[in-house]
């Protein structure tokens, strides 16, 4: 029997594969929204499609502020996703979310500014709601996978978006932390609005690297996000298979797979033919109603 998931995997820093996939290849998708990070590797484990896109593309040759999120996110929804669970290597901003440690996030604070936030706009304005950024379904799932991985937790972080590719100022840091924030990175805004909006369920484990640069004296650099990184990613791994294993037989569906019922606003004789055009993955469910 197929099963009901398709689960896109989204890889950050050090996670450009993944192990235990049958069937795999690697296949191009186009997207109207232009060029995404990378081909899309397709295959299963067991009965359950997997699609995985390495976020930075295979060797890392994009940069965060460089990202096409629009684009990432449309191939993965015009690859059937019905949920996407995406990895990141983040810096902490609080003492006890030590390296090593794997953050589960249930919310964000978007300071990124520079990249296109929405598939919509002129021409068909829309605005989910970003409430309840993450899916608690897939949160619960992702960190059973990962205390299954023998990785050690923590749940309900706070992520805070920056743009980069600069690391912050040791003011920024602090602010942050004042702010609430517990973990902080540079690529999962604007990628979590746009999956709302593609109707995407979507959860974010945080793989953390480093303290950032709060703490006295100390400076995060790019070696030190590596070595961490290298002993990170095969607990992550290990999580993804277990997290597609243990995905139920049936999937209910999630108030998320809805999110554009009501969100649109522009009346339909104002609606403009070639963005249309364009939704035709993210809002395909909707468009085919009108
Ligand atoms: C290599 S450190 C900075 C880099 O790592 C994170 O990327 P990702 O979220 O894709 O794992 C961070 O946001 C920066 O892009
Ligand atoms: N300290 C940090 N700031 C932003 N992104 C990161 N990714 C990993 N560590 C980070």
């Amino acid at each position: 029997m197929t099963s009901p998931w398709t689960i896109g995997i989204i890889g950050g820093s050090g996670l450009y594969a993944i192990e235990g996939l049958e069937d795999a290849q690697w296949i191009a998708i186009e997207s109207p929204w232009g060029k995404p990070s990378d081909e899309v590797l397709c295959g299963r484990i067991g009965d359950v499609r997997v699609r995985f896109l390495p976020r930075h593309g295979r060797g890392h040759p994009i940069g965060p502020d460089e990202l096409n999120s629009r684009a990432n996110i449309d191939v993965l929804k015009r690859a059937g996703c019905t949920d996407i669970l995406a990895i990141s290597a983040v810096g902490s901003l609080r003492e006890e979310i030590e390296p090593g440690r794997f953050a589960i996030v249930e919310q964000f604070i978007d300071r990124s500014n520079r990249k296109p936030n929405s598939f919509f706009g002129s021409g068909l304005v829309a605005h989910v709601s970003m409430a309840d950024p993450v899916c608690p379904r897939l949160s619960e799932m992702a960190a059973a996978a990962v205390k299954g991985a023998k990785g050690k937790l923590a749940t309900g972080a706070t992520y805070l978006a920056m743009e980069g590719p600069q690391f912050s100022t040791r003011a920024e840091s602090r602010m942050y932390r004042e702010w609430g924030a517990d973990v902080i990175g540079m690529t999962a805004m604007p990628e979590a609005k746009l999956a709302r909006e593609a109707e995407m369920p979507y959860a974010l484990i945080g793989m953390v690297t480093d303290y950032d640069c709060w703490r006295d004296g100390e400076a995060v650099d790019v070696g030190q996000v590596v070595a961490q990184m290298q002993i990170n990613s095969q607990i992550a791994r290990d999580a993804v298979v277990r997290f597609i294993n243990a995905l139920p037989e049936g999937r209910q569906s999630s108030p998320i797979d809805y999110a554009l019922e009501d969100a649109v606003i522009t009346a339909p004789d104002q609606h403009d033919a070639n963005l249309i055009a364009k939704l035709d993955a993210v809002a395909g469910r909707l468009l085919s109603q009108s």
